[in-house]
């Protein structure tokens, strides 16, 4: 079957409206989506699905559900039927990509959508003969390197891909958690985006560079009249891509460079594999024997099976409706009517044990026939059967030992899931980063460039002191938050909170700003100022006291309801002080 894709093209946003830029390049009509150049060109394309999310008044408008429901159920359809799927966004920076996939605030996009609904037909389903195991990985490629986002050290560095037998590549090393509810997923979603939103810190575009893989793997075991067990496994890759805006456009200096390259390498190699994939799929006669160059980059390798291979896949390209991005929606545009000619042949994916003892089984009852139609058959060949038989038999009962010893394994892997949660979120707590929000207690919480990772890591401010540093550490009942990066001193501030009232002392001289002014000496801080840390830790704070307070008498919040726009407006005020 061919990869079915789709296009998505967002509202205007703020950026975009502010340069005034607001006549809409892009319109669609059912399935085709039209791009109109200002030399009056118009490009037109066609798809599986175009979606209209650039205004919500028309009744055309295409919901974060409505593109679930078209595009995502019938991937989840399939998974429940025992194939590979894989679902992938791309797009430039900004297009959409993010809200799509993962959704923002109340708009739940895809990948919860997709869990909720999947642990629903799981409980729903009334077949006792079958039991339905789900595994969750969450990790991001970054500069060719795996970041783990569950458990365990963050980078696992340059990957060690290996080839399963029946899943194909996988990374070796990487951690897998048992999921047992949607639950279980969103509580390591939500460390997942911690880990990200702390790794992230300090680090421009380091989101919108990176690749992130949300894996499910669902393995549905039934048993037969028999008592003999079968196993179909589906892997689920749904996939938010890094922002695809060409070389041209990226930053050119030192390490941006350097990033700016590898990451590239994915996105140019997936762009290789697309284009290889669709020749060999349109070209008459067919081009089977095409060297495809999967192994070329970290992405395309663990996408094998996805591209051209085993698995129902589905692609959503993103688009802004600006003129400016006219050549990026363009550029993406192409990449998606290339991808939609790519065959992929999926086939169901079943257990070679589960395979193997079904043969068996079916050998054996081949073999008792034969001895059954013994009236006219010789004693010899009877002798043959009964040995045949027996040794068949063992070997039966050794496979389905083996079953059992899996079904072990599945309980300890449940514990130690456990057990992982657990240490992540001692982990987290270690570092100064709340689990359970006090909503009456002062806090420092983060501001990131990403809007999904902003405002992800509250730091609660207890009466005393909270010391904040690469080196600190909770002793003697005081409270301390620790911070990665080079701009961090091991003790780089004090937050002193006495009796409600908040201030902030730096150590030596580590840079620490108080809505864009450096501080010098120890300095009060108000509901909704910024505090910047070492220049690239970003931080609002809340003291909902205070901000009651000045609410009863009137007085005015200085402080944003956007948080992304609190982001940029924060770094402003940062570099226009400076
Ligand atoms: N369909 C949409 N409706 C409303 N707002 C949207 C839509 N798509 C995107 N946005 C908004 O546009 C902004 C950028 O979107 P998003 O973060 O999803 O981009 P992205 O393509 O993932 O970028 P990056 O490559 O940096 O991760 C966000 O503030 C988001 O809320």
């Amino acid at each position: 079957s061919g990869v079915t894709v789709a296009v998505r093209v967002r509202p205007f946003n703020s950026r975009e409206l502010a340069l005034g830029d607001t006549s809409c390049v892009v319109s669609m009509l059912d399935n085709e989506t039209f791009v109109n150049s200002a030399k009056g060109e118009e490009h037109r394309f066609a798809y599986d699905y175009s979606f209209w999310s650039f205004d919500n008044k028309g009744g055309d408008f295409a919901s974060q559900e409505f593109v679930y429901e078209s595009l995502a159920q019938p991937i989840l359809a399939k998974a429940f039927e025992g194939y590979n799927t894989c679902l992938f966004s791309y797009g430039q920076t900004g297009s959409g990509k993010s809200y799509s996939i993962m959704g923002h605030g109340d708009e739940v996009g895809i990948v919860p959508r997709f869990s909720e609904e999947l642990f629903q037909h799981i409980e729903s389903s009334c077949d006792s003969n079958v039991t339905l195991n789900v595994e969750m990985s969450y990790y991001e490629i970054y500069n060719e390197k795996i970041h783990d986002l569950l458990t365990g050290p963050n980078l696992i560095g340059t990957p060690n891909i290996r080839e399963h037998p029946v899943l194909g590549p996988y990374v070796e090393g990487l951690s897998t958690c048992v999921v047992r509810s949607f639950d279980e997923v969103e509580g390591w979603l939500n460390v997942g985006n911690k880990r990200r939103a702390t790794a992230s810190t300090g680090m421009n575009d380091k989101s919108s560079r990176s690749h992130s893989v949300f894996l499910l793997v669902l393995t549905q075991t039934q048993v037969d009249g028999e008592k003999h067990e079968h196993s179909r496994i589906s892997k689920i890759n749904l996939i938010d891509l890094a922002g695809s805006e060409r070389q041209s456009t990226a930053k050119t200096s030192g390490e941006r460079l350097r990033e700016g390259a590898s990451i590239n390498k994915s996105l140019h190699t997936l762009g290789k594999v697309i284009s290889l994939l669709s020749e060999r799929s349109t070209t008459v006669p067919k081009k089977k024997k095409l060297f495809i160059p999967y192994r070329d980059s970290v992405l395309t390798w663990l996408l094998r099976e996805s591209l051209g291979g085993n698995s129902k896949t589905a692609m959503l390209a993103t688009i802004s409706p600006a003129s400016v991005h006219l050549e990026e929606t363009l550029s993406t545009l192409r990449y998606a009517k290339q991808a939609r000619s790519i065959i992929n042949t999926a086939r169901v994916n079943e257990d070679p044990k589960a395979r193997l003892i079904r043969e068996l089984q079916m050998e054996i009852e081949r073999l008792k026939n034969q001895g059954g139609v013994g009236g006219d058959a010789t004693s010899e060949l009877i002798r043959t059967s009964v040995t045949e038989i027996a040794s068949l038999k063992e070997k039966l009962s050794m496979k389905e030992r083996e079953m059992a010893e899996m079904a072990k394994s599945w309980q300890e892997k449940l514990l130690c899931s456990e057990q992982q949660k657990l240490e992540e979120s001692q982990l987290l707590k270690k570092s100064g980063v709340a689990l359970k929000i006090d909503r009456s207690l002062p806090s420092l919480v983060n501001l990131n460039e990403d809007p999904q990772l902003s405002e992800l890591l509250f730091y609660m401010l207890n009466e005393g002191e909270v010391h904040v540093g690469q080196s600190v550490k909770e002793e003697g009942g005081v409270h301390c938050i620790q911070l990665q990066g080079p701009l961090i001193a091991d003790k780089h501030c004090i937050i002193i909170n006495r009796n409600g009232r908040i201030s902030i002392a730096p150590v030596a001289d580590a840079p620490t700003y108080i809505n864009g002014n450096l501080i010098a000496m120890a300095t009060d801080i108000h509901h909704g100022d910024r505090v910047i840390l070492g220049g690239n830790h970003f931080f609002r704070f809340n003291h909902p006291k205070e901000a009651e307070r000045r609410k009863r008498s009137g007085a005015a919040l200085n402080t944003s309801a956007n948080l992304p726009k609190d982001f940029e407006f924060a770094k402003q005020e940062l570099f226009s002080v400076q």
